[in-house]
C-alpha cells in the first residue's frame, strides 16, 4: 500500500504519446500515475475516456486527473457529467494554478492540437503543486454542486 497521490491520466486518440509523456512526467514528480490509456492511436470517442477518468476520481481510487484530447473541451465537457468532478481546460500555467486554488478541481484536461508537450508539461507541474485555499471560496466552489447549492 502506497501513501503516494493517484493521478489518473486519459486521453482520445488526438496524441496517446503526450498522454504517456504526461504519465511518466507525472510519476517522475513523485506521484503515482494511473494511466487508462487508450494504447493505441486508433480513433476513438473522448467521451469514454472522460468519463472512465472521472469515475476514477469521483469514486475515490484516484485524487486527481489529467485529460488530453484535440482541444481538450469534449473530454473535458464528458468527464463533468460525473457527479462531484470539477475539471477545466488549462492551456496555460496561471490557470492550471488557479483551478486547484480556486475551484478545487479534481480534473484538468489540455489540448494536444493546441499546446505544446513543453507547456503542458508545467501545466501538470502547476495543477498537481497548487492546493485549495477554501474560505470564500469553498463556498463558492459549494454553489456548483446541486446537492449544496
Ligand atoms: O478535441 C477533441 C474533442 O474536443 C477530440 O480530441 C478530437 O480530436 C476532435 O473531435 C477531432 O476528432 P478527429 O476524429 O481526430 O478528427
Amino acid at each position: 500500500m502506497t501513501d503516494k497521490k493517484r493521478i489518473v491520466i486519459s486521453s482520445d486518440h488526438a496524441d496517446i504519446q503526450l498522454r504517456k509523456d504526461i504519465a511518466a512526467h507525472v510519476a517522475a514528480l513523485g506521484y503515482e500515475a494511473v494511466d487508462i490509456g487508450p494504447m493505441t492511436s486508433e480513433s476513438t470517442d473522448y467521451p469514454k475516456h472522460g468519463q472512465a477518468a472521472a469515475e476514477r476520481v469521483a469514486s475515490g481510487d484516484c485524487q486527481l486527473g489529467i485529460l488530453v484530447c484535440g482541444t481538450g473541451q469534449g473530454i473535458m465537457m464528458a468527464a463533468n457529467k460525473v457527479e462531484g468532478i470539477r475539471c477545466g481546460v488549462c492551456a496555460d500555467t496561471f490557470s492550471a494554478k488557479m483551478i486547484r486554488q480556486h475551484n478545487d478541481a479534481n480534473m484538468m484536461s489540455m489540448g494536444a492540437r493546441v499546446i505544446g508537450a513543453g507547456v503542458a508539461m508545467e501545466i501538470v507541474e502547476a495543477f498537481l503543486s497548487a492546493e485549495f485555499e477554501g474560505g470564500r471560496h469553498a463556498t463558492r466552489v459549494d454553489m456548483i454542486e446541486p446537492s449544496k447549492a
